[in-house]
């Protein structure tokens, strides 16, 4: 674990260092902001400018001699970057996806090692291109092979607002990685700096490793992890209470996000802290509300309020009516022993459509408007069920093909198209590229990842003060969300084209005026519960946007 001395940005720490005797003097030095000197500026990413370095730090910190003479300005150093990176992409051209993504995110990994400033700059500048990389999928790849990779730890924090924590047991559609998991909170959490500008200084990635069942990492000379087999039952939950009630004691408004946990821990883990901590699971409430999101959006903006007015206008047993589940058994019917008591509401009669029924047999008789993959198995939205949405009840179906990384997803753009018609709304969680229709026109690819949505729900409930996450926050971040998403031909990729930074301020928004309308925040520094209570939606938006960080170098020494 590497600790970061940070120590130097309060006024009476400033003092304190201000009489250093390591500050070289030039005419009337004023205070240097930090204690580290010479090559420990250098090594730490969170001062280090490189090159970047003006001369009267150079001076005062003990750099000369340690850097080349020329100082390269931000601008020089970010375009320098941008051009080697474009030039891996040349060099690459043609090697295998698998090598050229791993280069791609070895290059992005060394800068965020070296300069973090410059990192989530070129980050946040070219979200597009560098979110497949940092991010699903190639962050599954990371994980697979992260043992090998690894080369320096990523720190402990004095202060924390964000914490994403995993089990490493259900890693994307990759299944239990064990500790190579800690790249999933990583990635998570630079969507976090990225999309919803919370400090890299408050960010913390967990990994509680409670042992693996991967047989291959067990027996890996590599693996970084126990060995193992995971803890299970209450010796496994007494180890997150513990670090539940830890983590909360040291940073009593930090907002907590548990990520990659399997099935079987996950809602239960849910259940048992979501009432008594600040915390939500990502891929429970996060990807129900960008499914929800989806499905609001493929009706359009014209009718996504009446959808809802609708939705709440039914029972839930009503609504389930309309919801056929299959799992890797077939299709969920009452006749299905020993069923989980969260599946009952969706059990079929079977007297309707026989138990265990295929997806393409379910499709063929129910003539779904939806088909939403959350199985983590790639290709099983084949031609024969892609053929079958040919006749759905819907002029518009969508398809969503949700599992990660890309060669878990349900299918590719590209077949869903062919395969189902260009008349689809298709959704991935992966990012694919747009599909060239016979027709002349575009089929459109959104991206149906969680990325959208939990960077607002984390920033929203942070700069609430709300010490719980409720239902009302969820729903109003999904209701944002669907907003993105128009009916409009031409703006069918609405979800990636505005910057993920303003998606993130509306949903942050949102949520913390659900917040407020649920009456459980405290505030955030100096902004109390009054003024958020007062503030208009445009003005809580406001406040959201400037309190996000944004990387520019800080002065590290003051002029007089
Ligand atoms: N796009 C997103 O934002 C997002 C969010 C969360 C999860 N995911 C992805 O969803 C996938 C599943 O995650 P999860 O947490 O729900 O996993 P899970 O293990 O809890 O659920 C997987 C389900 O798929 C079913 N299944 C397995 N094989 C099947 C088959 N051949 N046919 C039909 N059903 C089958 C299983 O029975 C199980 O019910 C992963 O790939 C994950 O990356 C995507
Ligand atoms: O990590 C992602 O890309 C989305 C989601 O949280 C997942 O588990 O697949
Ligand atoms: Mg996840």
């Amino acid at each position: 674990m590497m600790w970061r001395n940070i120590a130097g940005f309060s006024k009476a720490s400033i003092g304190r260092t201000g009489g250093s005797r390591r500050c070289l003097s030039t005419a009337i030095p004023g205070p240097c902001m930090v204690h580290k000197r010479g090559s420990d500026i250098l090594h730490d990413p969170w001062f280090n400018k490189d090159t970047g370095f003006p001369l009267t730090e150079r001076d005062r910190l003990g750099l000369r001699g340690l850097l080349p003479p020329r100082i390269i300005s931000f601008e020089q150093q970010y375009d320098r970057f941008i051009e080697s990176f474009r030039s891996l992409e040349r060099n690459t051209l043609g090697q295998p996806d698998n090598v050229v993504s791993l280069a791609k995110w070895r290059i992005l990994n060394r800068l965020h090692d070296r300069n973090e400033t410059l990192y989530y700059r070129v980050l946040i500048d070219n979200i597009k291109d560098f979110a497949p990389i940092i991010y699903t999928p190639t962050v599954g790849l990371v994980c697979q092979n992260y043992s090998g990779l690894y080369r320096r730890p990523r720190g402990m924090y004095f202060s924390v607002d964000m914490i994403v924590i995993t089990d490493g047991s259900r890693i994307l559609g990759l299944g239990d990685l064990g500790v190579q998991g800690i790249g999933i909170p990583i990635g998570k959490l630079d969507m976090y700096v990225a999309a919803a500008g919370i400090n890299p200084q408050r960010v913390l990635p967990i990994m509680l490793d409670v042992g693996t069942n991967n047989q291959k990492l067990l027996q890996n000379p590599l693996y970084l992890g126990l060995r193992q087999p995971r803890l299970e039952g209450d010796e496994y939950l007494e180890i997150i209470d513990e670090f539940m009630e830890a983590a909360f004691t040291r940073w009593p408004k930090a907002v907590v996000q548990f990520e990659d946990f399997q099935a079987k821990w996950a809602f239960g883990t849910l259940d048992r802290y979501r009432k008594k901590f600040c915390m939500f699971n990502d891929d429970v409430q996060g990807t129900a509300g960008v499914a929800l999101a989806g499905l609001l959006g493929t009706c359009g903006l014209g009718v996504t309020e009446q959808a809802v007015a609708r939705m709440a206008g039914i029972s839930f047993a009503e609504a389930t009516k309309n919801f056929y589940l299959i799992d890797k058994d077939g299709l969920v019917t009452t006749e299905r022993s020993k069923l989980d008591p969260a599946v009952v509401p969706f059990a079929k009669n079977p007297a309707e459509i026989r138990e265990g029924a295929s997806i393409v047999e379910v499709v063929k008789t129910v003539r779904p408007h939806v088909l939403l993959g959350l199985s983590g198995v790639g290709g099983i939205f084949n031609e024969e069920v892609l053929k079958a949405m040919r006749e759905s009840d819907s002029c518009k179906p969508a398809i969503f093909a949700m599992s990660n990384p890309t060669l878990n997803a349900e299918c590719t753009a590209a077949d869903a198209f062919k395969h189902a018609g260009e008349n689809i709304v298709f959704g991935s969680g992966s990012p694919f590229e747009n599909v060239q229709l016979e027709n002349g026109n575009v089929g459109h690819v959104n991206q149906a990842n969680n990325m959208y949505l939990f960077p607002g729900i984390g920033l929203g409930t942070l700069l609430s003060g709300a010490r719980i996450v409720t239902d009302g926050m969820l729903l109003a971040a999904a209701e944002c969300l669907a907003s993105y998403m128009t009916d409009e031909e031409s703006s069918k990729t609405v979800w990636t084209k505005c910057s993920i930074r303003h998606i993130t301020a509306e949903v942050g928004a949102a949520v913390l005026r659900a917040a407020v309308s649920d009456d459980i925040v405290e505030g955030h520094g100096d902004v109390g519960p009054r003024d958020l209570s007062h503030m208009s939606k445009e003005e809580t938006v406001d406040y959201i946007t400037r309190n996000m960080w944004f990387p520019i170098y800080s002065p590290l020494v003051h002029e007089k």
